[in-house]
């Protein structure tokens, strides 16, 4: 087995890593839109304290950190075969549904969208776990 963490990624908020690879399988941990110096893409708050958070920056985000993830263990987005969405609202599926319609098609991986109550972080809107396949060499 190999993965681990990813340079360059986000440290995990917990004792897990950001990827495992099991023969062919690979396993992407729930992934947000948060960057290495934990910021939030897509999450603005201004001096007064507003915050504006938005779903299709923080959708594209959580699939572009998927992709350099799933980059590191020699796979890429094609490869995936399942995904896994966590919205806090589905007010958001909307705008959800329309950045991933830029990454994928039903020839793309299977997907399950649900709503939670909570992500780790307020200003999180999403959450997205996946599987791929490893490429033949
Ligand atoms: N995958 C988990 C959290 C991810 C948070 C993030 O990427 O910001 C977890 O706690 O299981």
């Amino acid at each position: 087995m190999s993965g681990g963490l990813v340079p360059g990624k986000a440290t995990p908020r917990g004792r897990f890593p950001h990827v495992k690879v099991a023969g062919r399988l690979v396993f992407v941990s729930g992934t947000s839109s948060r960057r290495p110096d934990d910021t939030i893409e897509g999450a603005r708050v201004d001096a007064l304290g507003t915050t504006d958070l938005d779903i299709r920056v923080q959708t594209r985000a959580v699939i572009e950190n998927i992709r350099d993830i799933l980059r590191s263990v020699g796979a890429d987005l094609p490869d995936l075969t399942q995904v896994t969405t966590y919205l806090v609202s589905m007010n958001d599926f909307g705008g959800y549904n329309e950045v991933y319609a830029g990454y994928f098609d039903e020839s793309g991986p299977t997907r399950t969208t649900v709503a939670v109550h909570q992500l780790p972080h307020p200003h999180l809107l999403i959450e997205m776990q996946a599987i791929a396949v490893l490429p033949e060499d």
